[in-house]
């Protein structure tokens, strides 16, 4: 019972093409060509190897920023990120993921999903802060839509979803996250939607995530302080489910989907997309309106001034 899995598939509707277009313009436009024949090459490599399938996705000239695997015996699959120096966020790494995302979704094997990092001490530093810093206005635009993309990708997946949170996750980590189903934590890190400290402001949709994550109250102090917590402050809003030592959080994150698989999937599946629907449909219906509030808004001079001076801070700290 609890391996029943019906999923819902991506069918060939107008989204779909228009994300297919989408992504083909982005190869032609970014060299992204080893994507596409990366992606190919998954769908071929996965039904050869037996118990272990393997998925190495690599964009021109970064070598396997993120690697996929699938355990078929437990149909769990990890998606480890690994782009040094702190896994921000660009326009090529999201379309990795969303790659990735799109074919898990679609595969038949694959019943859960666990997001990780491989870089010591962080799970990902949020958004490359350089896509937004004096930036290519098409590009800029195109940058949002894919961020849009794997958020409504990660918050809507059928699959049961995990982040082991082993490291730092401020901003867009912390929006990952929280698209997960569960969240496990190692000690002594921070997470959370800082963006106000930046100088930036987080978007209606990631505060719609985490409300519904923590509730009104404790989100908007949140929002508005832009506070990073502890993991220890984050398990006490519920920011994250658990926290257990550094070298237990992917075991933890297995157990946990394999707790969740007990559970019908059409009944569970059906009442995580009740849940979820609204928030989503609703970035769905603003989609443009919120692409373009975000181009209007990076691209103001004043907005400018402060992430050239927060990117020299991080610089002068990393020093
Ligand atoms: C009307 C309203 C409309 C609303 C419209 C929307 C408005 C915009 C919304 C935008 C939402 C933004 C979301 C984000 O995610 S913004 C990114 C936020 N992230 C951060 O603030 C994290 C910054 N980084 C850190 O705090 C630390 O680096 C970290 C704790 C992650 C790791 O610390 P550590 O000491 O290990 O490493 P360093 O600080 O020394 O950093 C190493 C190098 O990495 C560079 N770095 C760090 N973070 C980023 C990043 N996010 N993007 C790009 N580069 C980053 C850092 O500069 C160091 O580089 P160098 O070695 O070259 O100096």
């Amino acid at each position: 019972m609890g391996q029943v899995q019906s999923r819902l598939t991506i069918s060939p509707t107008p989204t779909k093409l228009a994300w297919m277009m989408h992504l083909r313009m982005l190869t032609t436009m970014h060299g992204l060509c080893e994507v596409r024949q990366c992606s190919k090459r998954w769908k071929n490599l996965c039904p050869q190897t037996k118990n272990l399938q393997k998925c190495q996705m690599s964009s021109a000239g970064s070598s396997e920023m993120l690697q996929v695997t699938v355990d078929d015996k437990s149909g769990i699959a990890t998606m480890t990120m690994c782009r040094p120096p702190v896994n921000s966020l660009n326009l090529e790494f999201l379309t990795q993921i969303n790659i990735a995302l799109e074919k898990l979704e679609n595969s038949k094997d694959c019943s859960g999903l666990i997001i990780t990092s491989k870089i010591p001490k962080i799970f990902c530093a949020g958004l490359d802060i350089m896509e937004m810093y004096q930036p290519n206005v098409d590009r800029l635009q195109e940058f949002w839509r894919t961020l849009q993309e794997m958020y409504i990708r990660l918050y809507g997946s059928q699959l049961i979803t995990a982040a082991a949170i082993n490291g730092a996750s401020p901003a867009g980590g912390c929006l990952m996250a929280m698209s997960c189903d569960y969240r496990v934590m190692a000690p002594g890190y921070k997470i959370g939607l800082n963006e106000t400290q930046l100088g930036i402001v987080a978007p209606f949709w990631f505060q719609d995530l985490i409300i519904n994550t923590m509730g009104f109250r404790q989100s908007e102090m949140a929002l508005q302080l832009g506070t990073l917590f502890t993991s220890e402050e984050a398990l006490n809003l519920g920011m994250v489910d658990k926290i257990v030592p550094q070298e237990q959080v992917m075991e933890t994150a297995i157990q946990e989907i394999h707790k969740w698989k007990k559970i019908p999937g059409f009944a569970r599946q059906i009442t995580k997309s009740a849940l979820r629907k609204p928030s989503i449909d609703k970035l769905h219906s603003k989609r443009e309106e919120d692409i373009a509030n975000f181009r209007d808004f990076i691209t103001k001079d004043s907005i400018q001034k402060t992430l050239g001076m927060y990117i020299e801070s991080l610089k002068k700290k990393a020093k």
